[in-house]
């Protein structure tokens, strides 16, 4: 398996393995790596894949796209990575084994729940696997990285617990000042490990990934520093979420004659780009539903066609703050599927999108690539405050489940969308004790936490807050990464 950037249009495309994309993280055009080609699976190869555990799936999943890891050393890191005491979240043994077990709500209805990891949100089914997978990569080229990363509230706490205490590791993280849950910003800011830095930018989460994608773009600081990346910039992060679409679809159809429909809430378009790859490899997805918040910008693209990123000022704070999202990243990686795989194009939309600007592909100019988009199964809607309390209350009082804010999205927006004929997997992003204010507010309790998270708000924090400055955090980092 080979790999190129969404915007290399070189007479003859730079190849790259598994490794050296992993290691790399963004392409150094600007672009975001994915296979040159997807990986097919077969009609048998669903059938066989059917009965697998979490952990053997991952490791038939993942195989198709990775072959510069040893198979025993691959098969050794999954195993390590998907166990029922990882995913636990204090259930019974036997339930956690699943890893993500579907907890149907009503025939046809059920959510996939993917946030029973160590840091309560999806983000450690992928985030988990990228920290044994860089401990052995490293490990076997005898090199270290500091991994540089952007979060919204979620992405954060998982890289650094997946990575704290790992040897040859930092981490610089960087998160909005005061935009994140209580419970979000003690998750991160509590962890005194000498190899996790958290940095505050006085921005949103676009602001924050804005300054990694500078970083990664300055060549010479890169290499200097061994800058690596555990955002969904990086190719590992997409391939490991495509696994539970498989799991998904298995315990949600009776056969791999059915379709099966997946609602995501969505901000940085890494969840639901790896469902989109899913279906691209054959899996039967008959729809991805894509759920936004407030922050509407890809509801608003496959409503119109016209991709019209916000600027900080227009982005709303919003209570499901994780989808706090103006500007896409993996978005580029399904522009690059639908307008037939053409990095100039690419490079064209992508110069007005980061000089500022938007573009329509419904304009004339772009109208024969966007006749393509109803191939691609994707139905979209968007969600408000008042949608999510409502959500929130009427799943409680109807199911007896308490279900976090973005999930709420996912569900609202499901309502809207589902079929009768098709079997719909709502996909659970987080749980309800990450977001405690806003479940207080609809429901008048407070949700259960961990044992281990009782009163994490309450421990002391140490974080770095600055102005949105690529050049002040290249600043820190240089000076946290000198010899002591
Ligand atoms: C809880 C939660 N739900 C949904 C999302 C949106 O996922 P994505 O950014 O992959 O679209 C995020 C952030 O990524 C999240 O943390
Ligand atoms: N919602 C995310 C934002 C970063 O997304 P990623 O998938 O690119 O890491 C978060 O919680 O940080």
């Amino acid at each position: 398996m080979r790999y190129v950037s969404t915007r290399d249009n070189s007479s003859i495309p730079s190849q790259k393995t598994f490794t050296e994309i992993f290691l790399s993280g963004l392409a150094p055009d600007g672009g975001l790596y994915l296979p040159e080609a997807y990986p097919r699976v077969t009609r048998a190869e669903l059938d066989a894949w059917r009965k697998l555990s979490y952990a053997d799936l991952a490791f038939a999943v993942l195989s198709k796209f990775i072959d510069d890891i040893p198979a025993d050393d691959l098969k050794r890191l999954v195993d390590k990575t998907y166990t029922a005491a990882v995913y636990c979240n204090g259930r019974a043994p036997e339930k956690a084994a699943e890893i993500t077990p579907v907890h149907w709500l009503e025939p046809g209805l059920g959510l996939l729940e993917l946030s029973n990891g160590p840091t309560l949100a999806f983000k450690d089914m992928a985030m988990q696997l990228l920290g044994n997978l860089f401990e052995y990569v490293l490990t076997k080229r005898g090199e270290t990285t500091n991994i540089l990363g952007a979060t919204s509230g979620d992405t954060g706490s998982a890289a650094e617990y997946a990575m704290r205490g790992k040897r040859g590791i930092r981490v610089f993280m960087l998160s909005p000042h005061n935009r994140m849950s209580a419970f979000q910003r003690a998750q991160m800011y509590a962890l005194q490990d000498a190899n996790i830095f958290n940095i505050a930018v006085r921005g949103m989460f676009d602001d924050a990934q804005d300054i990694v994608k500078a970083v990664f773009n300055d060549a010479c600081f890169k290499a200097e520093y061994s800058i690596g990346a555990v955002n969904s910039i990086n190719w590992a992060r997409v391939a490991a979420q495509v696994v539970y679409y498989f799991k998904g679809y298995f315990a949600g159809t009776r056969n791999n004659d059915d379709e099966i429909a997946f609602a995501v809430p969505s901000g940085n378009f890494g969840n639901i780009c790896a469902g989109h790859i899913a279906r691209m490899m054959g899996l039967p997805i008959g729809r991805l539903i894509l759920a936004t918040n407030e922050n509407d910008v890809l509801d608003e693209f496959f409503r119109t066609g016209c991709y019209r990123p916000r600027s900080t000022t227009e982005t709303f704070v919003t209570s499901s703050p994780s989808m706090d999202i103006s500007k896409a990243s993996n978005f580029e990686r399904f522009v690059f599927d639908l307008v037939g795989r053409n990095p100039s194009l690419i490079r064209t939309l992508w110069a007005k999108v980061d000089a500022g600007g938007s573009f329509d592909l419904a304009s004339s100019e772009y109208a024969d690539h966007f006749r393509h988009l109803p191939e691609f199964g994707f139905v979209t809607g968007k969600s408000t405050h008042a949608d999510r309390l409502r959500t929130i209350r009427d799943i409680y009082a109807r199911y007896g489940v308490m279900v976090d804010t973005h999930t709420a999205d996912g569900l609202k927006v499901a309502a809207e969308h589902r079929r009768p004929d098709m079997p719909t997997l709502v996909l659970e992003t987080a749980q309800p004790a990450k977001f405690e204010e806003t479940i207080t507010e609809a429901l008048g309790i407070a949700p259960p936490r961990p044992e281990s998270m009782r009163g994490i708000e309450a421990l002391p924090q140490r974080v770095e807050v600055m102005n949105v400055d690529a050049d002040a955090v290249k600043r820190f980092i240089a000076a946290h990464c000198r010899p002591a």
